[in-house]
Order: C-alpha cells, then sequence, then structure tokens
C-alpha cells in the first residue's frame, strides 16, 4: 500500500519506527515530516499528511503527536478524511470494520513501538464492512 506518514516532535520516534516497520513489510511510505525530534507545530504535518490521503495520493496515513489527539482534530477537518486516534488494536479494528477510518492516530508519548506497530497492523488489515455502515459514512463525510 502507498502510506503518507507524519508527525510532530513528540510523535517523531514512534513516526520513525513505524516507518521502518511498514517499508520493511515492503509498503511504499510518504513521509511528510518532521525530520528531526526538535520542537515544530503539528497541524501542518498533520494536514499534509491527511491531504495527502483525501487526494489519493496515498491509501491511508499514520500520524503520530504526544497524544495522537491535536493530529486527529486536524485531519478530521480535511474533507474525506476520517482519523481515529487508536490506543489499541481493537479501536483500529472498529474504526476500519464500521467507520472505513483511512488515517489512524498514535500517541507518542504513551503508546511502546510494538504497540504501535499491531495498532497499524490491524489498521491496514482489516475492511471495512460497508452495508449499513456505508449509510452511516456517507452521512458524515465532507467533500474532500
Ligand atoms: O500531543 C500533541 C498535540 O495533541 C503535541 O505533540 C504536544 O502538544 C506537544 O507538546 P510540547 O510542545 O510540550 O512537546
Amino acid at each position: 500500500m502507498r502510506i503518507a506518514v507524519g508527525s510532530d516532535h513528540a510523535g517523531f520516534h514512534l513516526k520513525e519506527h513505524v516507518k521502518a516497520t511498514l517499508v520493511e513489510a515492503g509498503h511504499e511510505v510518504l513521509d511528510v515530516g518532521t525530520a528531526t525530534a526538535d520542537s515544530v507545530d503539528y497541524p501542518s504535518y498533520a494536514r499534509e499528511a491527511a491531504e495527502l490521503v483525501a487526494s489519493g495520493g496515498a491509501e491511508v496515513g499514520v500520524i503520530a503527536c504526544g497524544s495522537g489527539v491535536g493530529v486527529s482534530i486536524v485531519a478530521n477537518k480535511v474533507g474525506g478524511v476520517r482519523a481515529v486516534n487508536a490506543h489499541d488494536p481493537a479501536e483500529a479494528e472498529m474504526s476500519r470494520r464500521h467507520n472505513d477510518a483511512n488515517v489512524v492516530t498514535l500517541s507518542g508519548a504513551r503508546l511502546k513501538p510494538e504497540q504501535a506497530d499491531a495498532i497499524v497492523a490491524t489498521f491496514l488489515a482489516t475492511d471495512f464492512e460497508g452495508g449499513r455502515h456505508a449509510r452511516r459514512v456517507g452521512q458524515i463525510d465532507t467533500p474532500a
């Protein structure tokens, strides 16, 4: 898959870890930054990664900040993006099955690298169920 990744400084190390895991698994990764652990403002990175998903430049996005909250708020303001701040694989799974989430956000402060890998792997492996959920997603979506 083609996957957009991004983070601020607080998500940088987790983003780098997840990126390496995804590349190792054979995915094409588009990294919008940040490129160091120096302090930056998360909105621009989250927006750029989310816009790649909205435009079709990437199929899904993985974005990290300290809590995963700020980048989720930003991503969800991009039309066509449905971002979930997932704390465990179960949340990632349900966000795909019922909400057709296309961006997962992660907490660099709370998640261990292996926890993040498990969340992202579940997110990528789980299909949208469609049916009644498609009707509901259609009701919440905004134009890209
Ligand atoms: O989690 C975040 C946004 O939701 C940011 O990573 C966090 O606010 C950064 O804080 P600081 O500048 O103190 O490192």
